[in-house]
């Protein structure tokens, strides 16, 4: 039998993931169809299924059951070198730990994607520097992480997963180690970047703030969606009127 293919304005499509860890359940037949450009939230409690969601739709883990499609891909069926390969070339992650190499300086752990793809040092440099610029940490460009504030980290992380300009950017509790106002910047700069950039993003968060900044916002709850809610396009765009 032919699996359907998603349709055309989704850049990822999901349909009926199930899935078990060991025997406890995480996705419960979720299904669900990301626009390109949106930036969708998914919100619920502890354990509801978010982190195994992320890692379903960007093709670190195969489902059980059901189907994952990049645009007309479907990665479902993809060996783990050609997801491998696709998370690198296509999409960008962000954790809740920034996960920085120690011995690198900030714009060198920001600018590892691209020389994993085989940028020159000198073009990987003055990316990776733009990017640190952009997000506010432009003077951080020459620190290791034992300098850096712990917010400061998280912005080299978000300017690593953003430095190969992704077509999905994926974000798993981003702003989890961070203080209330340092969360609240952190998801601005994060969501005013992916817009000006037309980077698609799927964010997992506690955070209230995040329904304001999203465009979509999608409830889980133990491993099942439990509705969403979708803010008019222009509520979205002008809740971010800051674009970097
Ligand atoms: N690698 C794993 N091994 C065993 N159980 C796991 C694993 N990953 C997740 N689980 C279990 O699967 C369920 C869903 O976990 P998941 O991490 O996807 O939820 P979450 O909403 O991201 O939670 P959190 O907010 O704590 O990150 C939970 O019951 C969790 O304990």
């Amino acid at each position: 039998m032919f699996a359907m293919a998603p349709p055309d304005n989704d850049v990822l499509w999901a349909r009926s993931l199930h899935h078990t860890h060991s025997g406890s359940p995480a996705l419960n037949g979720v299904s669900l169809g990301v626009r390109e450009g949106e930036i969708l939230a998914l919100y619920g409690p502890r354990g509801c299924g978010k982190t195994t969601l992320l890692r379903c739709l960007s093709g670190e883990l195969i489902p059980q059951q059901g189907e994952v499609w990049f645009n007309s891909t479907p990665v479902h069926t993809m060996g783990r070198l050609a997801r491998e390969r696709l998370r690198l070339d296509r999409f960008g992650w962000i954790g809740p730990e920034p996960g920085l190499v120690p011995e690198l300086n900030a714009w060198e752990n920001a600018a590892l994607p691209l020389l994993l793809r085989g940028s020159s040092h000198r073009s990987a440099r003055t990316t990776a520097v733009e990017w640190l610029e952009r997000l506010d940490i432009g003077s951080c460009a020459t620190k290791r992480p034992h300098a850096l504030l712990q917010a400061q980290r998280q912005r080299v992380a978000i300017a690593r997963a953003l430095v190969t300009t992704p077509a999905v950017l994926f974000a798993d509790e981003p702003t989890a180690t961070l203080h209330r106002a340092d969360r609240a910047h952190a998801l601005r700069t994060l969501t005013a970047a992916a817009r000006s950039h037309r980077i698609t993003v799927v964010l997992a968060s506690h955070d209230d703030d995040i329904a304001e900044l999203a465009d979509r916002t999608i409830g889980l709850m133990d491993g099942r969606r439990v509705g969403t809610s979708r803010l008019a396009e222009t509520e979205g765009r002008a809740a971010c009127s800051l674009y970097v």
